[in-house]
């Protein structure tokens, strides 16, 4: 054989070798399961708004969610029982200077009531927040069976008082967290608010309270204006074993809001719960926002609940809140954060009259398991003690 011959040979065998390595290599990569998808791909376009492939303008077209399953499962903690937690308030109320109960006790406690005294009852209710209306309701009804009842025992008064405030409260209403769900499908539990009341930090812990009554959950942080939250929501996801499906920064909150409702049908559990963004920009924004995260989620199941969160401590601020955000979605319940240590607990006789729905939870305290679901007579309890 010639040179020529033998390079001509080896070329020929390195090109079939290698054509065959080619293919072996095409034949193994097309064997390896596809790459995991996440949310991040072709979600969100470089104004953050979601790209929508589907029919249906606002439904996700192929839902990728980015879900954070929880981790190692000894790790998991075990959330108190919700019952039984309001005692709490109590010691907490305590603490506080100023405490509504403490200055309307005290006046109560005089031997003679004149309307000085009167008029001291009604300052200490109206710095309580509980409202104009709800204020002068009690402080007539309590004079008058004062009067009638020929009532001048400190206990008797107290005792009075505590009926007027159980009755403004109400312990007539409903106040069950309306989580189960229809047609085999999860309960969907929407919580709205302004930034900073305390609505993410409320999310984790209604999860605890639900895990604590063996239900099985999903978290949605359709609050994409704060990457903290997101991460922040997850953790508290993690610790009691709950996934949280979540979205790019500054993504569409509506899709998030649909991935975790649809994870959450796709896992069969019982609830899902929605952080939201609840920006108060402008009130157009605002319904724009919220009605579009409902309306995208109830593509998949009802929404079964919409809490508002009120911070207890912003007072009329508070007030202007629920009025904005009831205009804005159906709200059904809600829930109180920072009761401790406020002198502000007619806020509660307020914001029900307010909205017409009832308070369901309040916050307690900065501990994990500070949620309680709210009963009127331990309130007041907590508050006169
Ligand atoms: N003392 C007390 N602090 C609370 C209570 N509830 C929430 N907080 C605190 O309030 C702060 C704000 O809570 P977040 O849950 O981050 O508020 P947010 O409304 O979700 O705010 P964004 O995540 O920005 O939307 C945190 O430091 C919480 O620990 C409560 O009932 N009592």
């Amino acid at each position: 054989m010639t040179t020529t011959a033998l390079i001509i040979v080896i070329a020929a065998a390195v090109v079939l070798l290698g054509g065959g390595a080619a293919l072996v290599l095409t034949r193994s990569r097309r064997q390896l399961p596809p790459a995991p998808q996440t949310r991040q791909i072709d979600r969100a376009d470089e104004a953050g708004e979601p790209t929508l492939i589907s029919p249906d303008p606002e439904v996700p077209a192929e839902p990728g969610p980015a879900v954070d399953e929880p981790s190692a499962v000894g790790t998991l903690e075990r959330p108190e029982a919700p019952q039984g937690r309001l005692v709490r308030l109590r010691a907490r109320l305590a603490k506080s200077q100023g405490s509504l109960g403490r200055g309307l006790l005290s006046v109560l406690g005089r031997s003679t009531l004149d309307d000085a005294a009167w008029e001291e009852i009604e300052d200490t209710l109206l710095a309580a927040d509980m409202g104009v209306t709800a204020t002068d309701e009690l402080v007539s009804n309590l004079r008058t069976t004062l009067r009638v009842e020929g009532i001048t025992d400190p206990d008797q008064a107290k005792a009075a008082l505590r009926a007027e405030l159980v009755r403004l409260v109400d312990p007539t209403l409903d106040r069950t967290l309306t989580s189960t769900g229809t047609d085999g499908k999860p309960g969907v539990v929407l919580v709205v608010g302004v930034n900073g009341t305390g609505k993410t930090t409320t999310v984790g812990r209604l999860a605890r309270v639900l895990v604590a009554d063996d239900k099985t959950v999903v978290l949605g942080a359709a609050d994409t204006f704060r990457a903290a939250a997101a991460d922040q929501l997850q953790t508290w996801g993690e610790r009691v074993g709950v996934p949280t499906v979540r979205g790019p920064e500054g993504g569409d909150p509506a899709s998030v809001g649909f991935e975790s409702v649809q994870r959450g049908i796709a896992d069969g559990v019982d609830v899902v719960l929605v952080d939201t963004a609840g920006r108060l920009h402008t009130k157009s924004g605002l319904m724009d926002e919220l009605g579009k995260v409902k309306r995208v989620i109830e593509k998949q199941a009802p929404v079964t609940e919409v809490l508002l969160v009120i911070d207890a401590t912003t007072g009329q601020n508070g007030l202007t809140q629920a009025r904005v955000f009831g205009e804005v979605v159906d709200v059904t319940g809600i829930v109180l954060t920072k009761l401790d240590g406020t002198a502000k607990g007619g806020i509660v006789i307020a914001v029900q009259r307010e909205l017409g729905v009832p308070v369901k939870y309040v916050g307690l305290g900065e501990g994990a398991d500070d949620l309680a679901p709210f009963d009127a007579d331990e309130f007041v309890d907590a508050l006169l003690s």
